[in-house]
């Protein structure tokens, strides 16, 4: 991978102010890990807070609408976010995917208005466990990217992360094999070569999420393609998050 290895943080439904000293011990303690870009994906109620308290780390959004403004109750827009100082999006994660119906095309709208708001993108992807015993979870993941990624990625290099996030591993404790994860990454890389050419996807990093923990990270974030981690449950408390960012920084001196 062409970059520092990127380790987000994906709070999900989580989080109150009183987190915020874990934040603080994130923040300090990556400033020693230049070697790795960390970022951190609080609920919108922390957007701001969050964004107050760093000076190293990324701090993002985990959802946003696709429209500008307007009579939306209870939704955020993508300025709405950027503007509490999210510098990225993410879209498509399969909880969204499922708990709200959201489509392929509903977060190809998301994606686009997250760019124009100036935002960067982690598009989620992964297959259930049926589709992969099936033998499907290359070709399903390959059409959900498709799907998803709208025309408006005239600058992939710097819009665009993809997260690959098999559903059978989101907080179970279990992982795909590493071949199986070489694989799919190889196949996402393919894929964002075919819309963008050799030189473009070079630079997106592909990140692995699912029941990454400090005593798997390493060997995750060796795999060929990995170019980083989506992190849910682990992203919770400074220590563990943190011993996930050493291990990045390992893996890279490897
Ligand atoms: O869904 C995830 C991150 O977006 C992964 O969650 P866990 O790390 O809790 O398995």
């Amino acid at each position: 991978m062409a970059e520092r290895p990127y380790i987000v943080g994906n709070w999900k439904m989580n989080g109150t102010r009183a987190m915020l000293s874990e934040v603080r011990a994130i923040d300090r303690s990556s400033q020693r890990l230049m070697k790795v870009e960390v970022a951190l994906a609080p609920p919108y109620t922390l957007i701001h807070a969050v964004h107050r308290e760093v000076e190293q780390i990324g701090v993002g959004a985990q959802d946003c609408h696709p429209g500008v403004d307007g009579a939306n109750t209870g939704d955020i827009s993508a300025s709405m976010v950027a503007d509490a100082g999210a510098k990225f999006v993410i879209l498509g994660h399969s909880e969204r995917r499922e708990n709200h119906n959201e489509s392929s095309e509903l977060i190809r709208a998301k994606i686009t208005a997250a760019v124009e708001a100036g935002m960067r993108v982690i598009l989620c992807c992964g297959e259930s466990e049926a589709t992969r015993d099936a033998g499907d979870a290359e070709a399903f993941v390959t059409k959900q990217i498709r799907e998803s990624l709208p025309d408006v990625l005239d600058n992939p290099t710097d819009q665009l992360t993809v997260a690959y996030e098999p559903i059978w591993a989101i907080g179970t404790g279990r992982t795909p094999t590493l071949d199986d994860i070489a694989a799919m990454h190889s196949s996402i890389h393919s894929t964002l070569v075919d819309l963008y050419g050799e030189d473009h996807a070079a630079q997106v990093r592909i990140l692995y999420g699912g029941s990454v923990k400090p005593d798997n990270a390493k060997e995750l974030l060796a795999v060929d393609g990995v170019g980083g981690a989506l992190v849910g449950g682990a992203s919770l408390a400074a220590e563990s998050f943190l011993g996930i960012v050493l291990a990045a920084a390992e893996a890279q001196d490897q």
